[in-house]
């Protein structure tokens, strides 16, 4: 139970040193402060919650025992980190997560000593910590790498491929398995399920036998310690021959992560050990310490401000579909017709819509785990056998996978149906997340038939292209977030393959839209219009093929074109400049530039002002053309948000 009543302790830590200085008797109070702390940020700021809730403990203890910054702590994700950012010199700020210019959601180096490492996408720690650790042998240091690493996040290969590594090289590593049976969905797969064996009571050695087995590889630990070692084991086991043992580490656990009486003695013996890499199962709750948290099937992985009291989101009504549960409810609809349909996540079901598809066929879903490698590798496996698979990956993730889609779909020309979400900015996550690159990083592969889906409807249809595409990969992309209200088609109808269409006709600007800034270019139309200019508006559908036909006609009857999307260079814009020098229509008057990102990682921020501070904006669309005309761009006359 929390004692509120004792004078505040975390008050007085600035810094992991303040919190070393405390006697350990101390140590349950400031924990007990800091989940009431991160609980009431997070009400306020919203963010990742249920993951920084279960490690509240382990946070505490971990700087508690070590010496940190000297010591590493490697945050696997790092959406777990908001204690670990509290206790570390963040906590004046704290209440600036994820907004402009506050705190990244996740751990990042420039923003802290005490962050050896940034991150956000998952299972990279233990290489990371490997690495710290051999330049530290090599350096000839004393310092200790840990890497906390979730059970989701140990679905993925490189965490393997890093124990692989880390088993053979025995160098000193420590790894902190959090193992809170919890991935944002429920966690998949037979590591898991093993994980889950592993404590599942029947399992546990006795008390004495998980003493005898520390002892054996604690030479340092003394008969009289070792009585208090089976008192705070209880619990323990070492099961000689763990998948971890095989890998080479020691394995110690599994501990109750809550449970500091546990948790601090086991970590100082672990820190005291001389020995190769060692791993430390700890078992937690997501969500621990908060009601509505822990009840919640999700455990409140990610919120948006709350009510402390009861636990309710303040959530705003949504004006449009989700362009996720668009792409789900459509994929359904397709699925009905085509029993060859299949949908794979990487450990995303409900952000990308899959999780509605599972329910209406559960047999033709597939959750692999955060293994994106793997879902590119198994839909084209599918896609041999005849299968129809949309492999829905947030675009930022599938980066994981590019290999794989070069060599094991694009070489062999596998109709692997590639449902890019979170294409674009996506705010709060920031640069980690930002879907900036596919368009480049596909546009350039043979074979790809890439679309964007400008507004709700289109992607409607282009699932059901996608769906009619058997001979050839394709990649469709659209955004994080609401569609625009536009009226829905009942059914979606495939496209022409390679066709754009007009949306709007001028004469002297034609605005070259790929995807969803083309809400944009019809504010920045209408703004053009009040200054005499007159804009044809062009929605392009697809990158690859590019609308040859389309695009030369507005190469010859504009005097500007300008390209818009929401990617970076290298992308959309990069293909039309590409494709009119190559018919010769860049040699004479036609002034063409391309809006894309900036060559620069944006921070967080909302994603309409990340985007205005692209340029990419109906106000940055206007201004580009005053520019290319040399004509002076006045915010002050210009009316558009
Ligand atoms: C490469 C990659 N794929 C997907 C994600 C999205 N993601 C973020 S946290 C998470 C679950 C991680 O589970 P776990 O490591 O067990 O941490 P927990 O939230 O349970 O503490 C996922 C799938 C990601 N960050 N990186
Ligand atoms: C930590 C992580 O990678 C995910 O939780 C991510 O923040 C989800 O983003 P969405 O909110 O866009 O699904
Ligand atoms: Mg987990």
């Amino acid at each position: 139970m929390t004692n509120f009543s004792k004078t505040p302790l975390l008050d007085t830590i600035r810094t992991p040193e303040d919190l070393r200085k405390l006697k350990v008797e101390k140590v349950r109070q400031v924990a007990d402060e800091l989940r009431q702390e991160t609980i009431d940020t997070v009400s306020v700021t919203g963010g990742h919650f249920g993951a920084g809730l279960g490690v509240v403990e382990l946070t505490t203890a971990l700087h508690y025992v070590f010496d940190t910054p000297r010591d590493r702590i490697i945050w696997d994700v790092g959406h777990q980190a908001y204690p670990h950012k509290i206790l570390t010199g963040r906590r004046d700020r704290i209440r600036t997560l994820r907004t402009a210019g506050g705190l990244s959601g996740f751990t990042k180096r420039s923003e802290s000593e005490y962050d050896p490492f940034g991150a956000a996408h998952s299972s990279t720690s233990i290489s990371a910590g490997l690495g710290m650790a051999v330049a530290r042998d090599l350096s000839g240091g004393k310092n200790n790498v840990i890497a906390v690493i979730g059970d989701g996040s140990m679905s993925a290969g490189m965490a393997y491929e890093a124990m692989n590594n880390a088993g053979a090289m025995n160098s000193r590593l420590i790894v902190i398995l959090n193992d809170n049976d919890m991935s944002i969905a429920p966690p998949v797969g037979a590591m898991s399920a093993y994980l889950s064996r592993m404590y599942s009571g029947k399992t546990y050695r006795g008390l004495r036998d998980a003493a005898k087995q520390l002892g054996k590889h604690l030479p340092k630990l003394i008969a009289d310690r070792a009585e208090r070692v089976e008192e705070y084991s209880r619990g323990f086991m070492n099961n000689g021959g763990t998948l971890f043992e095989e890998l080479g580490f020691y394995y110690v656990g599994p501990i109750d992560g809550h449970n500091l009486d546990h948790l601090l003695p086991v970590l100082q013996n672990v820190r005291d050990m001389e020995t190769g890499p060692i791993l430390v199962h700890v078992v937690t709750q997501k969500g621990k310490g908060y009601g509505p948290a822990e009840a919640a099937a999700d455990k409140y992985h990610a919120v948006v401000k709350f009510d402390v009291a009861t636990g309710t989101q303040s959530k705003s009504k949504p004006n449009a579909p989700a362009y996720q549960n668009v792409f789900g409810q459509s994929l359904v609809k397709e699925a009905e017709k085509d029993d060859k349909i299949v949908a794979i996540t990487a450990a995303m079901p409900s952000g990308t819509g899959v999780d509605i598809f599972n329910k209406a066929f559960p047999a033709r879903t597939f959750d692999v785990g955060i293994a994106e490698q793997h879902a590119v590798t198994f839909a084209a496996g599918l896609a041999t056998e005849g299968y129809k698979p949309f492999c829905a990956i947030y675009s930022t993730f599938l980066q994981r996978g590019y290999d794989q889609i070069v060599h094991d779909v694009a070489i062999q020309n596998l109709p692997v149906r590639f449902a890019i979400d979170r294409a674009g900015l996506v705010g709060a996550d920031g640069a980690t997340h930002a879907g900036s690159f596919d368009n480049a990083y596909l546009g350039c592969l043979p074979n790809m038939v890439i679309m964007a889906a400008s507004d709700e409807a289109e992607l409607v249809h282009m699932v059901a292209t996608q769906v009619a595409i058997n001979d050839q990969p394709s990649a469709l992309r659209y955004p994080r977030g609401e569609g625009r209200g536009v009226e829905m088609p009942e059914v979606g109808i495939p496209l022409e393959i390679g066709k754009g269409r007009i949306i709007r006709q001028g004469k002297q600007i034609a605005l070259f839209s790929f995807g969803t800034r083309l809400a944009e270019c019809e504010k920045a139309a209408d703004e053009l219009a009040a200054h005499g200019l007159s804009a044809t508006i062009a929605d392009a559908r697809f990158m690859k093929p590019l609308d040859l036909e389309l695009l030369l006609k507005l190469a010859r009857e504009h005097e500007i074109l300008l390209t818009i999307e929401e990617g970076s260079i290298g992308g959309f814009g990069s293909h039309v400049m590409h494709t009119l020098a190559e018919h010769g229509m860049l040699d004479g008057g036609l002034r063409m530039r391309s809006l894309v990102l900036p060559d620069i990682f944006q921070d967080h921020d909302s994603p309409a002002a990340m985007y205005a501070q692209a340029g990419l904006d109906s106000k940055g669309i206007v201004k580009k053309v005053f520019e290319t005309l040399g004509k002076d761009f006045n915010a002050e006359t210009v009316k558009l948000a």
